[in-house]
């Protein structure tokens, strides 16, 4: 075992909600807007998933840590989330494939992690009264310095964070003697989707978030994709224009939850907050095209609007969230365009969804052909 600090530490939420715990590593204080994660395993995964920036994490696994780190297992080049309330934090981890402690890629990242809090009950605080900004510290005698500090954290509504986690330089991923050839826009893209991609014969080139469509067109892309990636899909107003130019051209176009709502706002369709979003590996979908279920990969705070959606003359809604009846999939009625709010890629989450990469394959295959 390495250390484990037992100074008292202290999550304050906005609304003044006060729970305890203690601190994992040494002392600390990480602002965020705080929301929770079902999921039962992949917390390495959630941890540099770059959708995850600006959030406080909380785990309702009741055990972090205790499988360690595999260097293989990143969504990222680091930890994207803000800060991490636990159960129990496991020090000492066991399993062969296993590169390190979860400590040490923590300490490594400078996270703040505070274990030791009553997670079931803030889930079902969080759950009941909504998203909302938090702060966690050790600084526990000095709770009215923290609110005034945490009143000054911007609200996640209207929050553009894209810029924060895209990549600054264009970068190639995959083979590049592969038959297709994709570009992506980084608006926070997640490894696995680029791996799932490339896995299916696709070169890709990354672009960062505020590429234009000449920028990617020079290229000469048989596809193109938008990413998943943190904050209000509203504010990225380049990603939109980027879309609405790949649409009026009928280009093969897909889009992974922050893409799929950029693709839903540059058709003139409205984004919201959700009052806690949703986030777990175990979230139920219906295929309105197959009538079939999936269980699927989530992780969003913002949705698309149903009724506009189901107005609009050129979309077709393809999928619905079963917990809430919220839109989980749009297809364009006569464009190369579709998307989803989940996470086919998963990583972590069940492969029920994976299809769709096949899908988007075969979209630019058909595409190839016929140009
Ligand atoms: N995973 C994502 O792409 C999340 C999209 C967006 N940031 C949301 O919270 O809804």
């Amino acid at each position: 075992m390495k250390y484990q600090s037992k100074k008292k530490a202290v999550v304050l939420l906005a609304d003044g909600t006060i729970f305890y715990g203690k601190a994992v590593g040494g002392d600390g204080t990480a602002f965020g807007e705080i929301c929770f994660n079902t999921g039962m395993t992949g917390y390495q995964e959630i941890f540099t998933d770059p959708s995850y920036f600006g959030q406080l994490m909380v785990t309702t696994n009741a055990h972090i840590g205790n499988y360690g780190v595999n260097n293989d297992e990143v969504e990222s080049d680091s930890i994207k989330i803000a800060g991490l309330i636990c159960k129990n934090f496991n020090y000492d981890y066991s399993r062969v494939a296993a590169d390190g402690s979860l400590q040490d890629f923590f300490d490594a990242n400078n996270l703040f992690a505070v274990s030791d809090v009553d997670t079931r009950a803030l889930v079902a605080y969080i759950r009941d009264n909504g998203a909302q900004n938090a702060v966690i510290s050790t600084d526990v005698d000095n709770i009215e310095g923290l609110k005034r500090q945490l009143a000054e954290v911007p609200n996640m509504d209207g929050l553009e964070l894209a810029s924060k986690v895209s990549t600054k330089e264009p970068y190639f991923f995959g083979d590049k003697n592969a038959t297709i050839k994709i570009a992506a826009v980084d608006i926070g893209v997640k490894k696995n989707i680029l791996r799932n991609l490339a896995k299916r014969g696709a070169y890709i080139k990354v672009f960062p978030y505020n590429a234009t469509f000449e920028e990617l067109s020079a290229w000469d892309p048989d596809g193109y994709f938008i990413s998943n990636g943190p904050g209000d899909p509203q504010p990225l107003k380049e990603a939109q224009q980027l879309a609405k130019e790949i649409i009026a051209r009928d280009l093969p176009l897909f889009g992974i939850c922050l893409g799929h709502q950029v693709i839903a706002l540059a058709n003139g369709i409205s984004t919201y907050k959700m009052h806690h979003g949703h986030r777990g590996i175990n979230h139920p979908v219906k295929n309105l095209l197959t009538g079939k279920g999936e269980i699927t990969s989530q992780n969003h705070g913002f949705a698309i609007n149903r009724e506009e959606a189901e107005a609009h003359p050129e979309i077709e809604i393809t999928h619905l969230h079963l917990n809430d009846g919220t839109v989980a999939g749009i297809r364009m009625k006569n464009k190369n365009c579709f998307s989803v709010q989940y996470h086919p890629e998963a990583s972590p989450g069940p492969h029920d969804a994976e299809y769709l990469f096949d899908q988007f394959i075969e979209n630019i295959t058909k595409a190839k052909v016929t140009a």
